[in-house]
């Protein structure tokens, strides 16, 4: 039974929807990462399902990227297990042979942003107070290598450069001028513009356009199998360092002395 995950039926055939529930921020912990996941590979293996909208249960957050508190303050052995997880949701997420579509209905920084590249369309939700983006620099750190792949494949090198670097946490209407979303629409159309596209892609047929999918993503997907282990041994090796882990700490700090 999955707490962090919700999965219905969609109101189409052959739809589910995912919805991320981990207050307060739908932040990926390791619990979450599981969670997530366990409900890919059974929808993955659920014939009657073809295609995935994703979206956070309630507006507000779509998701807030990485548990910073699984990369702070522990020991090697959990970072290299929770790194397995973050490889682990990406793999499945990016090599999924349903058509997701992500319906953004809130703040989707760095590992959001990671999740929802993944899909095949992002729809956002026209709310200024929502921004996507792979924001690490921000925080001290570098978004790995298959992250940024993912959003070189999304938005182009140049833009991806630039956005990577200055770590852009971009509005909606920004973030479509990039690219990094598909389209953007008023809030409370957001679950229907996901299902009316999500129809669109589903009037194809289900094996010209998983084979093209693949086509396009498997030289990436590649790049990190072959070297999953050296890419957990580099991460635990960063985040390990003292430089790492003040950043990160201080990150944490001003989140929370925010409220005060
Ligand atoms: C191969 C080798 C390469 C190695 C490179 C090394 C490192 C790179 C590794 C990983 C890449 C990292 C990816 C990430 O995803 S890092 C996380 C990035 N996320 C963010 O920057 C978002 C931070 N959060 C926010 O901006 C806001 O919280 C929000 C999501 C916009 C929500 O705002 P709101 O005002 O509604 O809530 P609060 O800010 O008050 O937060 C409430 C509560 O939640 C805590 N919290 C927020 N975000 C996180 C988080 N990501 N992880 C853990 N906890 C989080 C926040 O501190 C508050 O806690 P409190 O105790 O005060 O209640």
């Amino acid at each position: 039974m999955s707490h962090r995950v919700l999965v219905e039926a969609g109101p189409a055939a052959g739809v589910a929807v995912l919805k991320f529930r981990n207050p307060p921020v739908n932040a990926l912990s390791l619990e979450m990462l599981m969670e997530l996941v366990i409900s890919l590979e059974k929808l993955e293996n659920d014939k009657a399902v073809r295609g995935i909208v994703i979206t956070a249960e309630n507006p507000g957050i779509f998701l807030a990227g990485l548990d910073l508190t699984e990369m702070c303050g522990r020991n090697p052995a959990h970072y290299a297990k929770y790194w397995e997880a973050v490889q682990e949701l990406w793999l499945r997420l990016y090599q999924s042979s349903k058509v997701l579509v992500a319906a953004i209905n809130g703040a989707c920084p760095a590992g959001g942003c990671l999740a929802s590249l993944t899909c095949d369309y992002r729809v956002m939700a026209d709310n200024p107070k929502y921004t996507i983006g792979l924001n690490e620099t921000q925080l001290g750190i570098i978004a790995p290598f298959w992250f940024k792949d993912t959003l070189v494949n999304t938005v182009g090198h140049r833009a991806a450069e630039q956005a990577l670097q200055l770590g852009t946490l971009f509005p909606p209407a920004k973030a479509l001028q990039v690219g990094i979303v598909d389209q953007v629409v008023p809030e409370e159309q957001l679950q229907s513009a996901a299902l009316s596209v999500m129809a669109q892609w589903l009037a194809i047929p289900d094996h010209a356009r998983q084979l093209t999918k693949t086509m396009m993503r498997k030289p990436t997907v590649d790049q990190l199998v072959k070297q999953r282990e050296a890419d957990i041994q580099s991460f635990v090796g960063l985040i390990s360092q003292d430089s790492i882990q003040r950043a990160l700490q201080t990150y944490l700090q001003k989140l929370r002395q925010k409220k005060g």
